[in-house]
């Protein structure tokens, strides 16, 4: 609420120091006729207090134009901490980021939209309405002298007298305006859409970049430099040809708004020659009108001159829709035509459907029940839909029909095979995403302790990209250590032990189950060994129609297929 009025003070005082802006042009403008009026007359008396007047007026200008940027500034910088909190909300939000891409209806590179876009939307709003909004005062200011100058300048053309038409000096210049305008946008609107590209390559290509680094170990086991540098030559090679575009488009209607620009000094003066050497007007007159001649016309003519970075705006607000839309899309689907209830203690699955993004059915559970303090081991073939059973049944996954009926008020944690560390404290790695302090050093240390990580409880103020330093199976260990913290209800876990050799498994599973006696814990996993800790199985075998079904079988043996 504050901040709204705070935001609505600043753009007044932006106004107002607009419209004091313009009011000193008129003034100058004004001023221009008495001053030069002063020269040809020779009056030195006159010359000096001009002098003396345009200094106190230009003086105030000068504080103007000062504060008007520095208020500006600070204004985006609001307006941007608004906006970026906004979107990065509605980005985050139900975990739409996840079902943005999921749903394939992903606005692309939404990263560079929040960090970008958002940037030059707020700084090119501001600084273009301010553009406006003084085209406008100016232009109200301007046309009236010009107007009333405009009958001063007797003359005819052929054989039309000129005079008669009153005002005719500001038809013309919305005439140079309104030609200026069209050709403007017939010869510079393809920069909307190469702008909009521009953004796209350019983000592609950093993300590239970002990827490289971030999977540096991997590609240098690999040896994968050569191809990695021709996948960014190949990025980059967009980001190139889009440029030459843009230098096309941009360098054909500069040739154009450049043209105009400079006829347009020298249009009023040849409008307006006749009637000075005639001997009907003084030079100061001469010069004011040229003066006024030349701010309505370059007010009118604020399109053309603003196209480039109007074709900028629009592509930029044209990004940040596409970004809502798609945004408001994955918050408005609800997580599928699976319907998550929560209601009782049991966990329900009936007639649940899981399907691939393309509609391709992948895995289906008719009816399965998992009762509060079950240790159930799901079993598969690779790739017959696990994970996504899992996804579905916590939620996140999209597509596909049935109800997942989940056990009310329940606190349900998922463990996937490659945890997810955020680049901080190693304190803040293993609390995540719990708030700051929501456990104490001692029930860390003993959490890392239990999952035998005992090495990194001196470390925990350590910052680093812990995904990146430490060993796999060290991962999955810290992971385990997060869900001893957080002593969920319900502990899925997806291959989560998959990196630590068998005899470190069967230790850490102990240690789980010791520490979290009344969860139930239901587990992926391929190894024969996991048996021990579960106490029922589901596997997912081929219906005859191809379709892997989730239903229970035999604890033993462990069987493929
Ligand atoms: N986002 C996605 N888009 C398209 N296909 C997907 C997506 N996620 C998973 N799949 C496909 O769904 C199938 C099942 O994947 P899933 O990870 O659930 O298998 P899994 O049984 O857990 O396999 P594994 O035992 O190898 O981990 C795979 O063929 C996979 O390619």
């Amino acid at each position: 609420m504050q901040e709204r009025y705070v935001a609505h003070a600043l753009l007044y005082i932006l106004l107002v120091i607009n419209i004091a802006q313009v009011l000193a042009t008129v003034l100058l403008n004004q001023w221009n006729n008495r001053f030069y009026t002063a020269l040809q007359q020779r009056a030195e008396a006159t010359f000096w207090i001009e002098l003396q007047y345009f200094t106190v007026v230009a003086f105030l200008w000068v504080i103007l134009a000062v504060y008007e940027l520095y208020l500006t500034q600070w204004t985006q910088m609001r307006w941007r901490r608004w906006m970026t909190g906004r979107l990065t909300g509605h980005w985050l939000d139900g975990g739409g980021h996840y079902r943005m891409r999921l749903q394939g209806n992903q606005a692309d590179n939404p990263d560079q939209r929040i960090a970008e876009d958002v940037r030059m939307f707020t700084e090119n709003t501001l600084a273009l309405m301010i553009r406006f909004f003084s085209a406008i005062l100016s232009l109200y200011a301007f046309v009236l002298i010009l107007w009333g100058l405009s009958a001063s300048f007797k003359y005819n053309v052929l054989g039309f007298d000129l005079e008669s038409i009153p005002g005719y000096l500001v038809y013309a210049a919305l005439f140079v305006a309104v030609f200026g305008t069209v050709c403007a946008h017939l010869i510079g609107r393809r920069l909307i859409g190469i702008n909009f590209l521009r953004q796209r390559y350019e983000a592609d290509f950093r993300y590239s970049l970002v990827r490289v680094r971030e999977n540096d170990e991997q590609i240098a086991l690999l040896k994968g430099e050569a191809a990695e540098a021709q996948g960014l030559a190949r990025r980059f090679a967009n980001v190139v040809a889009n440029w030459f575009d843009y230098m096309k488009y941009t360098k054909r209607l500069t040739w154009f708004t450049s043209f105009v620009n400079q006829a347009s000094v020298i249009f009023p003066f040849i409008l307006l020659a006749p009637a000075y050497f005639s001997g009907a007007v003084q030079l100061g007159s001469l010069t004011q009108t040229a003066g006024a001649f030349g701010r309505v016309e370059s007010a009118l003519m604020i399109f053309t001159n603003l196209y480039a970075s109007l074709a900028d705006y629009k592509s930029v607000v044209d990004r940040l829709t596409g970004f809502e839309r798609s945004a408001a899309g994955a918050r408005t689907t609800p997580p599928a035509a699976i319907v998550t209830e929560r209601n009782g203690d049991h966990l329900k699955l009936a007639d649940l459907s899981v399907t691939l993004p393309d509609g391709r059915q992948l895995v289906s559970a008719p009816d399965l029940t998992v009762k509060p303090g079950d240790r159930v081991l799901v079993t598969g073939p690779s790739g017959s839909g696990k994970s996504t059973l899992f996804r579905a049944i916590a939620g996140i996954w999209p597509h596909g029909s049935g109800t997942v009926v989940s056990p009310s008020g329940a606190d349900i944690m998922l463990l996937p095979q490659r945890p997810y560390f955020p680049v901080a404290s190693l304190r803040d790695a293993v609390t995540y995403p719990s708030e700051r302090g929501a456990y104490s050093d001692a029930e860390i240390v003993e959490a890392l302790e239990a999952m035998n990580l005992a090495a990194l409880t001196t470390r925990l103020d350590e910052e680093a990209a812990w995904h990146q330093t430490l060993s796999g199976g060290e991962q999955q260990r810290l992971a385990l250590a997060r869900a001893l913290l957080s002593k969920p209800d319900w502990l899925f876990l997806d291959e989560a032990t998959a990196a630590i050799d068998e005899t470190g498994e069967a230790a850490l599973y102990k240690a789980l189950c010791d520490r979290l006696p009344n969860a139930t814990i239901v587990s992926i996993g391929h190894r024969s060994t996991l048996v021990n800790f579960h106490d029922r199985r589901v596997h997912l075998v081929k219906d005859e129609t191809g379709l892997h079904v989730a239903a229970d079988a035999p604890l033993m043996p462990l069987v493929k297929g």
